[in-house]
């Protein structure tokens, strides 16, 4: 079209967005490293490396209780499961293999649900 309005969206209209996003990932079949924190307890290093961890189910507290202003600080605690998972791993390990997985998953669907 020769003009394209900017369709504003409200916060409501962002949350559920951010709500469809979230469901996608924790249903994805690479998601299994991410849907609950991870146990530093069993994962020798891991609190010391990993400043501010995140994990799907985190995610979906802090979404549920509404401390998500908008879809960007929804998208960089998203991210930063991702770039955890990236620190920590190996590029060639299984765990590291599915955060390169999810997180080309992730940035191709929320930009088809932003256009
Ligand atoms: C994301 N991530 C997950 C684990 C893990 O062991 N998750 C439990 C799977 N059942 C270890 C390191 C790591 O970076």
């Amino acid at each position: 079209p020769i003009y394209c309005a900017k369709k504003t969206k409200t916060h409501k209209d962002e949350l559920g967005i951010c709500r469809v996003l979230l469901a996608e990932l924790e249903a994805h079949q690479d998601a299994w490293p991410f849907l609950t924190p991870v146990n530093h307890r069993a994962v020798p290093g891991y609190r010391k490396v990993i400043k501010k961890p995140m994990d799907f189910s985190t995610i979906k507290e802090k979404l549920t209780s509404n401390q998500y202003l908008n879809l960007e600080t929804f998208i960089i605690d998203v991210n930063l499961v991702f770039d955890n998972c990236e620190r920590f791993n190996e590029d060639d390990s299984e765990i590291g293999r599915a955060g390169h997985r999810m997180r080309r998953f992730f940035d191709k669907r929320w930009t088809e649900l932003l256009q």
